[in-house]
């Protein structure tokens, strides 16, 4: 299990981790949660061992990690096939058929919408076979119907084959909907793990958020929505 072990971490003056410590648990979802800038792309960093905190350690790193950055870059083109093999000879048939890529093998990746390229990035990652599966907000530029592809997909290949994954979301709803733990970085960067159960509370993330928010039940799924 990939243990934070009071990790402290400064940019020049600024304090990102004070003593920060949790626990991933292996083999499910976490959604990593928190107000812009509050620090946690530099978690991945972290995790990713990019950079080294300055007191504490990080636990039961393991070696099959796989990265979504925010943004993808190509260093020269590629077609979608290509890609995906780059590290493989083979395509993986289930990743393809639930992220719909089948159609898309042959094209090349620039020429893709946005939607069908983060798709194609998704499933990039899932074909490096990773024990670990950072995730750095995927959904940010898709629209809801390439969100719910792209989600479907993640929480499906992830409950048949069990990788454990660490996601950043913005959209609370979309968070705590597609994962079984939150991490939550707290206005005062204060690190705070749990159950979906455990951190599904308005008083918390309003006080996050610095924003009133309100759980609303709804066709049975549980809203996370600011308060008009
Ligand atoms: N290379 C850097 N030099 C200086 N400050 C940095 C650098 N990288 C990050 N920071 C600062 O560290 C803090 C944490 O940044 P980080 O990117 O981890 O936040 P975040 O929670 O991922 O934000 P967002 O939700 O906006 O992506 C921010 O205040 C940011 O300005």
């Amino acid at each position: 299990m990939l243990t934070l072990d009071h990790i402290s971490y400064a940019i020049g003056n600024k304090t990102i981790f004070n003593d920060a410590s949790a626990e991933l648990i292996d083999h499910e979802i976490t959604c990593l949660i928190g107000p812009n800038g509050i620090g946690k792309s530099t978690l991945f960093n972290l995790i990713t061992q990019s950079i080294q905190p300055e007191s504490g350690q990080i636990i039961g790193i393991p070696d099959k990690i796989a990265l979504l950055a925010q943004k993808n870059e190509l260093f020269e083109p590629l077609a979608v096939r290509a890609l995906l093999t780059i590290q493989r000879d083979t395509l993986d048939e289930e990743v393809l058929n639930l992220l719909q890529l089948k159609q898309l093998l042959d094209r090349p990746i620039e020429k893709l919408s946005g939607g069908q390229r983060q798709l194609v990035w998704l499933g990039y990652v899932l074909h490096q076979e990773p024990d670990l599966l950072l995730l750095d907000e995927p959904t940010t530029y898709l629209d809801l119907y390439y969100q719910q592809i792209f989600l479907k997909a993640l929480t499906t290949l992830q409950a048949q084959r069990g990788f454990t994954v660490l996601m950043i979301l913005h959209d609370l709803t979309q968070a705590f909907s597609n994962s079984q733990n939150i991490w939550l970085i707290d206005a005062n960067k204060q690190l705070i793990t749990g159950s979906v159960t455990e951190l599904m509370d308005e008083t918390l993330l309003s006080e996050t958020f610095k924003l009133p928010l309100s759980i609303v039940e709804h066709a049975g799924q549980r809203l996370i929505i600011p308060e008009l």
